[in-house]
């Protein structure tokens, strides 16, 4: 099988970086807009640079094309890679608005091509452990939940996420990944509460939902905050409780020391040989799917649903209001995905 990637910022040197590792898998090119930088990236990863790709389809003809862009762009480009036959893994989130996901949905189909949207936490050890372990009972009756992803702000980085309307913000951007993996365990939102602060260093949310089944989960999400990226999770229920903690999920933390930001990142975590990188597992399964014809993990309509509860938690944080998750469907045109 043959794959490719488009857009060589973190997202596209990752998806470059664990494509070859994948049996059966030849990574044949790497496309950014900035030719210096897709060569920087072929180069580390032994294939061919593109700067368009048109040319990259044309001159490589892969089978599947990682569409790594800044979020705002990944319409026009997932559509073209369909038109051209070529399956498509997404990154997170599907588009910034619900419309333009309809319209990748609905391209990918009738161009009857594979599309998986990049929702990485489904593939983190812990968090698969978290779900299985409440799907077999270990907490009773699921009661209330909490979930928290912190970090510093993307924006320091790209001046693209900060641009609301182009990254959607700290909810669609980085919540999106706890509503689509709280969603996979507790079945479909009956309410979205939510409240937002934002200014000038922070974008901070609190998304309260309650799921149809009763329970209810708060979900915390923080760019700017000042300390190391974080993630946690403790599910309570009538049994006992669950959690997950991310500064526990590492024997071994080297603090280096940087002269300049070319010195590498700022804390090496060693990895267990025995784990591959959850962002390796996501595409070793959707190369799975491609060859098996199985549905993917993390459904296109999974990552749309977890999109919708999105767009109803800022809509929520607007109007200071709660949402119901059905109203909310259906007071927007269309509101399906039967498009
Ligand atoms: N799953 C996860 O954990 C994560 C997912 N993401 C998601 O991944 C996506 C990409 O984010 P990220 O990697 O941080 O973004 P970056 O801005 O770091 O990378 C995007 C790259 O695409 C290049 N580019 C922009 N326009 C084009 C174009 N028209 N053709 C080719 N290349 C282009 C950019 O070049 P230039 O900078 O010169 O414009 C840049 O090199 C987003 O959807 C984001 O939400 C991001 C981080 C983590
Ligand atoms: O997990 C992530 C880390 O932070 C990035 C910036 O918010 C997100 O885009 C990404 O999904």
């Amino acid at each position: 099988m043959k794959a490719a990637v488009l857009g060589c910022g973190i997202m596209g040197k990752t998806h470059a970086r664990n494509w070859p590792s994948v049996p059966g898998v030849r990574l044949v090119g790497v496309c950014d807009a900035d030719r210096p930088t897709a060569e920087k990236v072929a180069a580390e990863n032994g294939t061919r640079a593109y700067a368009s790709l048109e040319e990259m389809l044309e001159a490589e003809r892969p089978d599947v094309l990682s569409v790594c862009l800044p979020t705002y762009l990944h319409k026009p480009y997932v559509l073209q890679a369909a038109g051209a036959g070529v399956h498509v893994v997404c990154e997170k989130p599907i588009a910034p608005t619900l419309e333009d996901a309809e319209d990748i949905i609905a391209g990918c189909r009738s161009h009857g091509v594979r599309l998986f949207i990049a929702q990485v936490v489904r593939f983190f050890p812990s968090y698969r452990d978290l779900a299985a372990k409440v799907r077999a009972g270990a907490i009773g009756e699921p009661g209330v939940m909490h979930t928290k992803r912190i970090g510093g702000h993307p924006g320091q980085a790209k001046a693209w996420y900060y641009d609301r309307e182009k990254s959607g913000g700290v909810i669609l951007d980085l919540l999106i990944h706890d509503i689509d993996y709280m969603r996979s365990v507790f079945g479909e939102v009956e309410t979205v509460f939510a409240l937002n602060r934002v200014t000038e260093e922070t974008d901070y949310a609190l998304v309260t939902l309650r799921f149809k089944q009763g329970a209810i989960a708060n979900l915390e999400g923080h760019w700017g905050y000042p300390g190391p990226f974080t993630t946690a999770a403790e599910f309570a229920g009538t049994k006992g409780v669950l959690r997950f903690h991310s500064d526990d999920a590492v024997s071994l933390r080297v603090h280096a020391f940087r002269k300049s930001a070319e010195d590498g990142p700022k804390v090496a975590v060693p990895k267990s040989p025995a784990y591959h990188d959850p962002y390796y597992y996501e595409l070793e399964h959707f190369a799975q799917c491609i060859r098996s014809g199985e549905e993917p993990l993390v459904t296109a309509e999974d990552a749309y649903r977890a999109m919708e509860i999105g767009h109803a938690a800022i809509a929520s944080a607007k109007s200071g209001q709660p949402v119901r998750m059905d109203e909310f469907a259906r007071g927007r045109k269309g509101g399906s995905l039967d498009v």
